[in-house]
């Protein structure tokens, strides 16, 4: 065993792993992390997040089951992979000292709308109250452009894609074709708040496809 002590505060993580697992259990039980799928952090301070061990059952989550890395996405004091998409989150901890908290997931909503609109290279999402929910905004009257980017196993084409779409504009989210969610926010509560918006809004965007085919 090393005597270096770990180069974060300890107390912290365990305190955030603690609430990770609390939120992720919930949203593993709204059947949003099917087959081990998502990934989940929050930052430990301004060179570390604390992340999900890569190929965790998510409902299932323990505290051996967060692990911390470095912003470049190595691990620190683990000999766990951490998720493979940990460049998603590093690279927005890396860019916006605000943010606390990502969230990525894979529901079927999530999942079906990034397919459907993937052609469209975007989700247009306005005229929802709901709208409010996103950081900053204070009315109904606006669109959102929710972008759906092309999916690939190689993270640094997608965040080279993701840092693209945020030099052009402020953004909450992003979807993957055939994939699933991005959504983050200051702390967990404001990311949850984004996350469950964005599936809320996503889902009315696809009963209304469903209607309007009908008539
Ligand atoms: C079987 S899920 C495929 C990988 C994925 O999209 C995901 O979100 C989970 O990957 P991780 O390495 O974070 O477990
Ligand atoms: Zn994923």
């Amino acid at each position: 065993m090393s005597d270096t002590p770990p180069p974060y505060d300890v107390h912290r993580l365990r305190e955030l792993a603690g609430e990770l697992i609390v939120n992720i259990r919930e949203l593993a039980q709204s059947g949003w992390t099917p087959a081990t799928s998502s990934n989940f952090s929050r930052r430990l301070d301004d060179r570390h997040a604390a992340i999900t061990v890569s190929g965790r059952d998510k409902g299932k989550l323990k505290e051996g089951d967060i692990m911390v890395v470095d912003f470049d996405g190595l691990a620190v004091g683990s000999d766990h992979r951490p998720s493979a998409e940990t460049l998603l989150h590093t690279q927005l901890y890396r860019r916006f000292p605000d943010i606390g908290c990502i969230l990525h997931t894979h529901s079927p909503t999530q999942t079906i709308a990034s397919r459907l609109f993937a052609a469209d290279g975007h989700v247009r999402l306005e005229g929802y109250e709901l709208l409010k929910a996103f950081a900053g905004n204070s009315t109904h009257e606006m669109a959102v452009d929710v972008p759906v980017l092309p999916n690939s196993q190689d993270m640094t084409v997608l965040s080279a894609q993701v840092e693209s779409l945020l030099d052009a504009g402020p953004m909450w989210g992003y979807l993957i074709d055939g994939h699933g969610l991005y959504a983050w926010g200051r702390d967990m509560a404001e990311a949850r708040r984004h996350l469950e918006a964005f599936e809320f809004l996503l889902h009315c965007e696809l009963e209304l496809r469903r209607l309007r085919a009908r008539h």
